[in-house]
């Protein structure tokens, strides 16, 4: 089956044509300040209105949001799924609150950090970030990619953090991800993103053959 992709911090068209091209199967706006890839609400939903039906999945990311952060972004942006934050129980409020799908980003450092339970749609396991960074994620750190091998997740799930053309085929075939998840190893300089990267990062992931697929 094939890998499911998600570019994440687009900001702008090229970027997102040439992850719909490339057969993305999912897109992420980050609304998150202190990122260099944050955007406005006004901006995404104008990027979100060119994504057709059958595209990508619209999702947006939020960092330890309130309701008030979400109902803000939902006013102006149409989104098909959250990426969250949050503890899972704040997850699982957002979830019944906004009834759309939320995957919740898990910082792994060990294999007991691998979630074995969730109520939630799906996780997206990425590296603990670095000490002294101002974000949870999004900061082209990689996590030992053997620790999700053997690993029984309770939901679909994409592997993140530090992955770029050149080491996600391997990094897909050490963890059995379904999905993978970028936004750093895409781009010429912090939260700009490259065409011809988000391309060839699509391509090294759907060469991977896998027998089981993103759900
Ligand atoms: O991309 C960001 O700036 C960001 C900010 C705050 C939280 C998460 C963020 N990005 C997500 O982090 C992972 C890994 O990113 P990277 O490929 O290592 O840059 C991914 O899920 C991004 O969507």
């Amino acid at each position: 089956m094939t890998v499911g992709v998600k570019i994440c911090g687009i900001t702008d068209r090229a970027a997102l044509d040439a992850a719909m091209d490339g057969g993305a199967r999912w897109v992420g706006f980050v609304f998150f300040g202190p990122s260099p890839r944050n955007i406005t609400p006004t901006m995404a939903a104008t990027l979100a209105a060119r994504v057709p039906t059958g595209g990508p999945g619209r999702i947006g990311l939020f960092v330890k949001p309130t309701d008030a952060d979400i109902e803000h972004v939902l006013g102006t942006v149409t989104l098909d799924g959250l990426q969250v934050y949050a503890p899972e129980p704040r997850a699982m409020e957002i979830r019944a609150r906004f009834g759309l799908p939320v995957w919740r980003a898990v910082g792994v450092a060990t294999r007991a950090d691998l979630p074995h339970d969730t109520g939630l749609d799906g996780l997206v396991i990425e590296s603990r970030a670095p000490a002294g960074s101002t974000r949870p994620g999004g900061n082209a750190v990689c996590l030992d990619w053997g620790l999700t091998h053997g690993w029984r997740p309770p939901v679909a799930w994409m592997l993140a953090g530090g992955l770029n053309p050149d080491n996600v085929a391997h990094a897909i075939m050490r963890s059995d991800a379904p999905a993978v998840d970028v936004s750093s190893g895409v781009e010429s300089a912090p939260g700009v993103k490259s065409p011809a990267l988000i391309r060839a990062f699509i391509a090294s992931a759907h060469g991977v053959h896998r027998t089981t697929g993103a759900t």
